[in-house]
């Protein structure tokens, strides 16, 4: 249950601590809950590429709940509305996908505030987040802990890095290397040379604009590049990733000829 304390991403974004996390895709409230309690700093629920639906969300933020993770949840898009129903939820750090302009941040953040600054419909009494009305001052105070770390995914995403990075509420801009590499040319191809080089190249711009830094990372050893490169908030893998590989390597210690079918190029 959300109601008002510290949000430890922001925290430790504005510090400069970094932030390691694990993506989750299967919608499953019992992996959710084993993979809350392997020492992660946050666990992403993606409402973009999974399944997921508000009644999947609620079931993993409950089944973490306990562990005290920070949960993070991605949209499926910009909407207001989808964004005020996973803050009722008790979501205290968005991830929101495909930002490409200053004005489209603006609307986010204010999607997280409430009137006059913000857009966000008042339920407070009902909502999750506000501990079902427990919270007195819950409306007062919610925006303390809410934390909005805006996607940096395509050509015009790129372009628009430093006034994406002015607007007011943006805690950190988050590099989603798939997508940007589909918009560069690259489809599927993240580690190209071009999509890479462009990554580096938001990465110093971000900074420059003293933002922290987030990025899917490809595999471990990215991951540790980009932690060493100052990148604070980082995903360093994905449930599914982890539940095919395991599977994979176990099957292989047995059966010796058993072979990797995977398929795709990018572990994630
Ligand atoms: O574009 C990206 O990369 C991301 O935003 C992360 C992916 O969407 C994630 O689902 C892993 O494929």
């Amino acid at each position: 249950m959300s109601a008002l304390r510290p949000n430890r991403i922001a925290e430790a974004l504005r510090a400069g601590r970094p932030q390691i996390g694990l993506w989750q895709a299967l919608t499953s409230p019992a992996a959710a809950e084993i993979c809350a309690g392997c020492g992660f700093d946050w666990l992403l629920f993606d409402g973009e590429h999974a399944p997921n639906t508000l009644q999947t969300l609620l079931a993993q933020l409950q089944a973490v709940a306990a562990s005290g993770i920070e949960s993070v949840a991605r949209p499926p898009s910009q909407d207001r509305a989808v964004i005020a129903q996973y803050l009722d939820l008790g979501v205290r750090t968005l991830l929101v996908p495909m930002v490409e302009s200053a004005a489209q941040a603006r609307a986010i953040v204010a999607a997280t505030r409430y009137p006059p600054v913000g857009t966000r419909g008042v339920a407070s009494s009902t909502s999750r987040a506000s501990g079902f009305g427990t919270a007195p001052d819950y409306l007062a105070r919610a925006h303390e802990q809410i934390c909005v770390i805006l996607q940096i995914e395509s050509r015009p995403g790129l372009d628009a890095i430093e006034e994406i990075a002015a607007v007011e509420g943006v805690d950190a801009l988050f590099i989603g290397p798939s997508d940007l590499a589909a918009s560069l040319g690259h489809l599927g191809d993240p580690r190209h040379g071009e999509v890479q080089a462009a990554i580096a190249d938001a990465l110093r711009r971000i900074a420059a604009c003293g933002k922290p830094a987030g990025i899917f990372a490809l595999d471990p050893e990215d991951a540790r590049a980009r932690l060493g490169q100052g990148v604070l908030f980082v995903s360093v893998g994905t449930d599914i990733g982890l539940l095919r590989a395991g599977a994979t390597r176990l099957l292989a210690q047995v059966r010796p000829d058993a072979g990797d079918r995977r398929t795709d190029a990018v572990p994630t």
